[in-house]
């Protein structure tokens, strides 16, 4: 393809950093210009946030050439582009990442000294950053859009733009406090607000049918509420290349913003009525990780974005003048979970209603479109949407899903001939009880590929959750195991590691994590275990100063430092990581500790308002904390931290920072997790059961790398089936028997026998997440880990190894497999010729 013709007065081909307007300089000129004309503040008077923001400024200046060219390259040659439609985009702080991908980290450095700041992290520490998630899904959303750039894919992300994100969490006696989420109110410099490209969306109303002027019977929906969907662009560019992918998020806004009639007869809230109505669409995001929300509004959310971004992907043809008829060819549309399914009944809709095509063409289209990705087993998690509601708001969608249903089911019939039951369990529409629509099958029906998140996950997708569907079309079912982006967890977060590794392994090991490999053969070379050990020592010591600013807690670095940061839950099992700290404090009260291993456990993680036992859960941890902090005789061998408001910032503090990594979920029940990868790069050794991707972990990294504990996914399922008893477990157990007897007794809740009932009773009654059958394997793992690290070289040197053998969780890699296996796409590299001297 033609070279993207820069006659535009920009600086920005990437040719050379110093030549193209990146030096120092010129970042320094660029700042000092924003301050003055887009912030109207000089520097003498500038705050370390107008900084922020003239140096945020600056930077997205230099992006704009590259996502201009790649905006260009999409627009001018026909190449499918990857959509990849998810509610939740949970993409961090935009500055850093920026620099580092643009390679002028130094320069901004230099720029910002000019202005009396010594250091680019004090700016760094003002970015507020868009919680636009929850936990792992949103995060793999943005690792995702991430390495789609940086491998040079033609790629966009569709997703809502929250005015409210993840609440901030404060902990207040013990307990999670949710705080409202402004993470606009300073301004946002990393956004394109595109008002031009707005889109309509319908809710509610009916449809009716009529003849076409063919004769031809068709239906069309007439909505009793309408709303704009205005996209506010979000450039997501590689590292060192010239591909900026865009994020394209959402706006909900009004039709009609303010109602005269109603304001010049004194109804003043008519007047502003629908305006208000509207803009809930996007206001807030529901904070559940992996819970099904069935709201009205949350459907009325999913609703938005995907119309929105449907109708963007099929006006993007009707400009080029492409046939809206080879969709297929251009765009490959991937649904992160369930909340995008609306999506294979909106197609059709559109499609059918809006360019008149017919049922068997558009369905062709969009099954050969469409791919869904599932990342749980969880039945709560399964989005399944009240036939009521679903009628009242979606009434043509619900028409179209009835179509695609019998049409489906026909074809079932012909396979399972007189086989009612299948048909029921297979259905869109569950029959049982409250009629409802099943989310999962709607996509699993309409996609050309589901796939699951790691490999043991993908397998009980087709072995557990959906057999039938599997057995009809084994050729749909895959698996692409999740990665995690080596530049802002590695690079960005551990610039120490990541400097040794380029010594050691030259500078390509940040796009290429296979390279890393290398670092085998230093496995026994002290000199080099000990510069790598320093790395961690690094990161400790920075994330020891941080949990005393915010905690007033005082941890010592050289300890073990053991952390479980991730949402709140009981299948992630942070009550069973506190149960085994209580059995530590009883062994050092008791004087029947073995190991002398100083340890600093950390917890990090947010819970759901609306889930009582997550917040007890948090609760306990604290009370734990409270009296292990404040007893002497654990003064230099225990610390308990509850890390608040965990988020994507808190994580490039952490991941470095961590010896011991938590990933102790029930097995069968965490899809993968991506924290466990984020850690192993990161030279953290791993303490888990064989759940999700640990199962792969431990394979790449060696199982003498690893340390296992717990029964399996088909154990499980066994003590499940055998009407597993967790009194059984603690009777075989004295030191559980007593670490439960002090809970009881209020030992951590100030003699408060009634505050952790609900724990006590859930653990050794139902005890759903066999935290009691897995305790007893777990607080003996714990002893090998502290023996372990009593041998600092076998330390190090396991360490080394997870760094050396993780490269496998790179989401390059992920990435790479989705275009080769699901979208069928190559990498089209930009091409930006200029001529640098009529440039600068
Ligand atoms: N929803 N959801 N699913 C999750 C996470 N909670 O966000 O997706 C993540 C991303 O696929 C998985 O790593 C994790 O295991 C799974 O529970």
């Amino acid at each position: 393809n033609e070279p993207f013709d820069l006659r535009l007065p920009t600086p920005g081909c990437y040719l050379d950093p110093e030549k193209a307007g990146m030096d120092s300089d010129a970042v320094f000129q660029g700042m000092t210009a924003h301050l003055f004309y887009t912030l109207g503040k000089l520097a003498t008077s500038a705050s370390p946030h107008d900084l922020y923001m003239a140096l945020s400024y600056a930077v997205k200046d230099r992006l704009m050439t590259r996502y201009l060219a790649s905006q260009e390259v999409i627009r001018k040659k026909p190449q499918k582009t990857v959509a990849y439609l998810s509610a939740e985009f949970l993409i961090g702080p935009q500055l850093s990442n920026n620099l580092l991908n643009l390679g002028i980290t130094q320069e901004a450095e230099d720029a910002l000294k000019r202005f009396g700041i010594e250091s680019l992290s004090t700016i760094l520490e003002v970015e507020e950053e868009p919680g636009l998630g929850n936990g792992g899904l949103g995060r793999l959303a943005a690792c995702y859009m991430e390495s789609l750039a940086s491998l040079q894919v033609p790629a966009v992300g569709y997703g809502i733009r929250y005015e409210f994100g993840i609440f901030n969490q404060l902990i207040r006696d013990g307990w999670q406090v949710e705080v409202t989420d402004k993470w606009l109110k300073g301004g946002w410099p990393w956004e394109l607000p595109q008002p031009d490209e707005s889109c309509f969306v319908g809710f509610g109303g009916r449809t009716e049918s009529y003849r076409d002027d063919k004769g031809n019977y068709r239906s069309r929906w007439i909505p009793s509420e309408h709303a704009i969907g205005v996209p506010h662009d979000v450039p997501v560019l590689g590292y060192r290349v010239n591909t900026c992918d865009r994020l394209r998020l959402w706006r909900a806004d009004a039709t009609e913003s303010f109602d005269f009639y109603a304001f010049n007869i004194g109804d003043y809230y008519g007047a502003v009525e629908e305006k208000v109505a509207s803009e809930t669409l996007s206001k807030v995001l529901y904070p559940n990780d992996g819970t099904d929300e069935g709201r009205r509004l949350r459907l009325k959310q999913q609703h938005f974005f995907v119309s929105c971004s449907l109708q963007d992907m099929l006006r993007s043809l009707e400009k080029r003048s492409i046939p809206i008829t080879e969709f297929p060819k251009h765009w490959t549309v991937q649904l992160n979970d369930t909340h995008p399914a609306i999506a294979v009944a909106e197609l059709m809709r559109l499609l059918i209603d809006q360019y008149q095509i017919g049922w068997e063409k558009a369905w062709n289209i969009t099954t050969s479109s469409v791919a869904y990705t599932n990342h749980t087993l969880l039945p709560e998690a399964l989005e399944k949407w009240d036939l009521g509601l679903f009628n009242d708001l979606l009434p043509r969608h619900l028409e179209i899903i009835y179509e695609i249903n019998w049409r489906f089911l026909q074809q079932l019939r012909l396979r399972y001939p007189g086989d009612d039951k299948i048909l029921q369990k297979l259905s869109i529409i569950d029959e049982e009880g409250f009629k409802s629509v099943r989310m999962a099958h709607l996509a699993t029906i309409g996609a050309h590929h589901i796939n699951g998140v790691a490999a043991l996950h993908s397998d009980l997708i087709k072995r557990q959750l959906m057999p039938e569907f599997a057995a009809l079309w084994p050729e749909k079912f895959t698996n692409v195991t999740n990665g995690v982006t080596p530049r802002r967890w590695v690079a960005l977060s551990n610039p120490s590691l990541s400097n040794l590794l380029e010594e050691e392994v030259g500078p390509n090991w940040i796009t290429n994590m296979e390279l890393l490999k290398k670092l085998e053969e230093k496995k026994d070379d002290n000199n080099f275990l000990e510069k790598f050990e320093e790395t961690k020592l690094n990161g400790k010591r920075k994330l020891s100063s941080f949990v005393h600013s915010k905690t007033g807690i005082l941890v010592d670095p050289s300890s073990l430092f053991d952390v479980q940061v991730k949402r709140i839950h009981q299948y992630k099992r942070q009550h069973l990581n506190a149960l085994q700290i209580i059995a530590q404090y009883l062994r050092i009260k008791n004087g029947t500790n073995k190991f002398e291993v100083p340890r600093t456990i950390i917890f990090g993680g947010k819970a759901a308002p609306g889930y009582f036992m997550a917040k007890l859960m948090i609760r306990f941890i604290n009370g734990i904390a409270d009296v292990v902090n404040s007893d002497p005789d654990m003064d230099g061998l225990l610390r308990v931290v509850f890390l608040p408001d965990y988020n994507v910032k808190l994580g490039e503090i952490v991941y470095p920072a961590t010896d011991l990594s938590e990933q102790i979920s029930t097995a069968g029940k965490e899809a993968s997790g991506t924290g466990n990868m984020k850690f192993a790069m990161n030279g953290a050794l791993t303490i888990g059961t064989l759940d999700g991707a640990n199962v792969e972990l431990r394979d790449l990294v060696k199982k003498e790398n690893f340390f296992l504990f717990g029964k399996t996914e088909s154990e499980i399922m066994d003590l499940k089936n055998n009407n597993y008893s967790p009194k059984t477990f603690i009777n075989q157990c004295p030191e559980l028997k007593e670490v439960l007897r002090l809970i009881e007794i209020g030992h951590f809740s100030n003699g408060d026998k009634e505050l952790f009932k609900p724990l006590l009773n859930s653990l050794t009654g139902h005890d759903p997440f066999f935290v009691m059958a897995d305790f007893e394997d777990y607080l003996n793992k714990q002893d090998v880990v502290s023996e372990c690290w009593n041998n600092k070289k076998a330390w190090n040197k396991m360490a080394l190894l997870n760094t050396a053998r993780s490269g496998y969780f790179s989401s390059d890699r992920s990435i790479r497999e989705y275009c080769e296996s699901i979208w069928k796409v190559s990498p089209m590299p930009v091409e930006i010729t200029c001529d640098v001297e009529e440039l600068t």
